[in-house]
């Protein structure tokens, strides 16, 4: 089953965790705009440096950045019968640069999934997550801003998705393991 998906959610949904083990069992690529950000800004290239300063603080970095750099991701060879995006879209402008990007490769998205979790549930795994990963932006007043950009720029694109009927949602609340199975049934349903 060769999909092309988004994952959608708030921070601290189980996006990533999710996004590995589904794009394993589908046999497509994971593509986190997140995990790559964090790699150039690791390994110190200019990207890493122009996006710094935004995702220190739960900023979104610039479209033209996360757009340019989702285009090229996409135009690899792995990506083209399928992917799995976890990251990307997270404002309406950055819907919309996907759907040229599929437009142009005549391959339209089959899914956009949701990934549903309680706010309270969210800030506490992300708190429990800081102290294990110790990833920069997962400080308290860092986590509070990602989940007002979360609210205010990126909630707003699940509507869009659901006029297009390619919404689904899954709860993300439980095991790791039953929230794949939850996901798996439902994209299975989805996709038939
Ligand atoms: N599509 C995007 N547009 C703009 N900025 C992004 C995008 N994806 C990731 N970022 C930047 O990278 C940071 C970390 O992203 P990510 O790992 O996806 O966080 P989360 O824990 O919310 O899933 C964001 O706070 C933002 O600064
Ligand atoms: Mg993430």
């Amino acid at each position: 089953m060769s999909a092309r998906l988004v994952l959608l959610g708030p921070p601290g949904a189980g996006k990533g965790t999710q996004a590995s083990r589904l794009a394993e069992r589908l046999a497509i690529p994971a593509i986190s705009t997140g995990d790559i950000f964090r790699a150039n800004i690791t390994g110190g290239t200019e990207l890493g440096r122009k996006v710094q300063e935004y995702t220190a603080v739960g900023a979104l970095v610039p479209d033209e950045l996360t757009n340019a750099m989702v285009r090229d991701r996409l135009a690899q060879a792995d990506a083209r019968d399928g992917f799995l995006l976890d990251g990307y879209p997270r404002n309406v402008a950055q819907v919309g640069e996907l759907d040229d990007i599929l437009a142009a490769a005549g391959r339209p998205l089959d899914v956009a999934v949701e990934l549903t979790a309680d706010p309270e549930v969210v800030v506490e795994r992300l708190l429990s997550r800081a102290q294990i990963e110790g990833r920069a932006d997962d400080t308290e007043p860092v986590i509070r801003h990602r989940l007002e950009v979360y609210a205010l720029q990126t909630a707003p694109i699940s509507q869009v998705y659901e006029d297009r009927g390619l919404l689904v949602r899954v709860d993300g609340l439980g095991s790791v393991d039953d929230v794949t199975e939850r996901l798996m049934l439902a994209l299975a349903a989805h996709l038939a």
